[in-house]
């Protein structure tokens, strides 16, 4: 089926200098399947990015969190995307739940966000996921496929996208989808995908799950047929996310 193993390590607003350079010893002296068979991508914050990009494993890469939606310019505290390919900084997380919830990042505004992005050269992990209300009143399906139209209608090239199906009610609360909940969502996207852009864009494309993985579940949802790769907050500053890593060798 050919879509590469994807695990992503989103460090979210952590970490010191002294911290991160101990993660990125970790990671350097890991042994980990080879490029070839998972792509490894991490995520400091921004200021971060520089010092973990010069010490990094030439084989693992780095991605910022956000990026501004728009060529840069006076917007005071915002990073742009030709700030990031500046520093040759292949990837961006977009749409993170965190960012919608607390600072109001609508649809429409994130297709904007990945669009203008993709246009700079960036690569683009977008997020998406449901609120456990949303979940309980049967909407999930509703939720992901209409913050993902709001991506698609803006992405002409797939080959630079994963999307993160992240529910909130699994992230950071140690309360992981169960391998069939994950499945039954992968699989309800890469059929919209399918139906709503092409059979190609849904047979390629990396759907990746995000959400209290650890080294302990990561193998069993692994083993799910839809699931390409994780996204992957707490376990990441840790040394688990080696574990993680190596259930690319479960596909
Ligand atoms: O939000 C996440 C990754 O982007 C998931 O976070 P946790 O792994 O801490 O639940």
């Amino acid at each position: 089926m050919g879509r590469k193993f994807f695990v992503g390590g989103n460090w979210k607003c952590n970490g010191t200098n002294e911290e991160v350079k101990k993660i990125v010893s970790t990671l350097n002296g890991a042994e980990v399947p080879s490029e070839d068979v998972v792509e490894v991508v991490v995520s400091p914050p921004f200021v971060f990015l520089p010092v973990v990009k010069s010490l990094l494993r030439s084989d693992f890469y780095v991605a910022a969190q956000n990026c501004w939606v728009r060529k840069g310019g006076a917007f005071t505290g915002e990073v742009s995307a030709e700030m990031l390919i500046n520093l040759d900084i292949p990837w961006v997380i977009l749409g993170h739940s965190e960012r919608r919830a607390l600072l109001n990042e609508s649809n429409e505004f994130v297709g904007d966000k990945v669009a203008y992005a993709l246009s700079q050269g960036l690569k683009v992990i977008a997020c998406v996921g449901e609120t456990l209300e949303q979940r309980e009143s049967g909407s999930t399906l509703e939720v992901v496929a209409a913050q993902t139209k709001a991506i698609a209608d803006q992405v002409t090239n797939w080959a630079n996208v994963v999307i993160a199906y992240e529910p909130v009610w699994a992230i950071g609360t140690g309360k992981v989808a169960s391998p069939a909940q994950a499945q039954e969502v992968h699989q309800d996207l890469r059929k919209w995908l399918a139906d709503n852009v092409s059979a190609e864009v849904s047979s390629t494309t990396r759907i990746i799950y995000g959400g209290s993985v650890n080294g302990a579940n990561c193998q069993v949802l692994a083993g799910q047929p839809d699931v390409d790769g994780f996204l992957v907050g707490g376990a990441s500053l840790k040394p688990e996310f080696v574990d993680i890593i190596n259930s690319a060798s479960v596909k």
